[in-house]
């Protein structure tokens, strides 16, 4: 796959059949419009830049996907190329011919491939009817791809946003298709795990939105190979500390891990964060949570993950 800053190439190239968006999630149905165009030949997706650590303030600008996971899983697509671009404000107030006259300069796109929802240009104002207005103006083809729903729900990068916050990481895997998974590096924690015989590895990753606080059952990447893992998201109630921690141990590791990157794959649950009256009690807890994550099946492989 071939990658192309638009903020800084000025290309001109062929493409048979493109897709654009913030594709945050890559879910399964902006799945459905990538395949549609891979289907259609030479494949093009455009993505906005996700935003950076150094904007986010607020959860509802935090990620599902960073820039690279979403050139990763684009690239286990089969995409031929990705396009990036910024959000940035010129681009925001072009006007709906305007942003087709960008694409078509840029890529001479065949074929256009969105969902009924699109919406694109200054103040939202292009939609899936003007696309199909413009077809002769521009020369495309338009196809429009039905809303994709799962148990009724429609699948939406901010329902699985939702999922997320509330804990429930099953139904945003499902809505994924894939396993929710962020990526980051190990930083120091308060070197008290190994001395409580479960030694953590704490992950720095701002980028992400982060499940709701909770003990979960995780798979863990480092240096291709996955691992079980326990993970609790939040704070170390026992210890009255109040920083957010993002913190795993990995079940049949050792190693020393700090400084290294880990990817972190969320499977499930396993319950709600604990004040304990003493260490033994929050010990004794630890242990069933290792006994229950050495009970599940490691039963994906590394390339089910995609953002790797
Ligand atoms: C699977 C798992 C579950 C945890 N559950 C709790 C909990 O319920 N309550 C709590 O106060 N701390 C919990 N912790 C966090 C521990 O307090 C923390 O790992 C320990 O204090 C070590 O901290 P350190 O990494 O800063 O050394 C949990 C940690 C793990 C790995
Ligand atoms: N099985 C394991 N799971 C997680 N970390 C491990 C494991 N074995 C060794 N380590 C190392 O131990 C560190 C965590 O030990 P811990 O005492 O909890 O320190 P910290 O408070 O800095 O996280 C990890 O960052 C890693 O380098």
């Amino acid at each position: 796959m071939q990658i192309i800053d638009l903020d800084k190439d000025n290309v001109k190239i062929n493409i048979d059949a493109i897709t654009l968006g913030n594709f945050d999630g890559l879910h399964l149905a902006h799945q459905k419009l990538i395949n549609k165009c891979v289907s259609l030949g030479k494949s093009g997706v455009i993505i906005f830049k996700s935003h950076t650590s150094e904007v986010l303030k607020y959860d509802k600008f935090k990620n599902i996907l960073t820039t690279d996971d979403k050139i990763n899983i684009l690239k286990r697509m089969n995409v031929d190329y990705c396009l990036i671009k910024s959000f940035d404000k010129a681009f925001l107030s072009l006007k709906p011919e305007e942003f087709l006259n960008y694409v078509k300069e840029h890529t001479n796109f065949k074929n256009l491939v969105v969902g009924k929802d699109f919406k694109f240009g200054i103040n939202a104002s292009g939609n899936v009817s003007t696309l199909e207005d413009f077809q002769k103006v521009f020369n495309y083809k338009l196809y429009t791809i039905d809303d994709q729903f799962i148990k009724s729900v429609p699948i939406r990068s901010t329902t699985i946003r939702k999922f997320l916050m509330s804990g429930d990481v099953e139904n945003a895997n499902s809505m994924l298709y894939r396993p929710f998974s962020i990526k980051g590096v190990v930083v120091d924690g308060k070197h008290r795990g190994r001395n409580l015989g479960y030694p953590t590895a704490n992950l720095e990753c701002k980028q992400y939105i982060i499940p709701a606080a909770g003990v979960y059952y995780t798979n863990v990447i480092y240096d291709n190979k996955i691992y079980k893992g326990i993970t609790s998201v939040g704070e170390n109630l026992t210890y009255d500390e109040h920083d957010v921690k993002i913190e795993t141990h990995i079940l049949d590791f050792k190693g020393d891990l700090y400084g290294k990157i880990l990817t972190l794959v969320f499977i499930n649950k396993i319950r709600d964060n604990v004040k304990f009256n003493s260490e033994i009690e929050l010990i004794n807890k630890l242990k069933s949570d290792y006994n229950f994550a050495k009970n599940q099946d490691l039963d994906l492989h590394l390339q089910d993950y995609m953002i790797i």
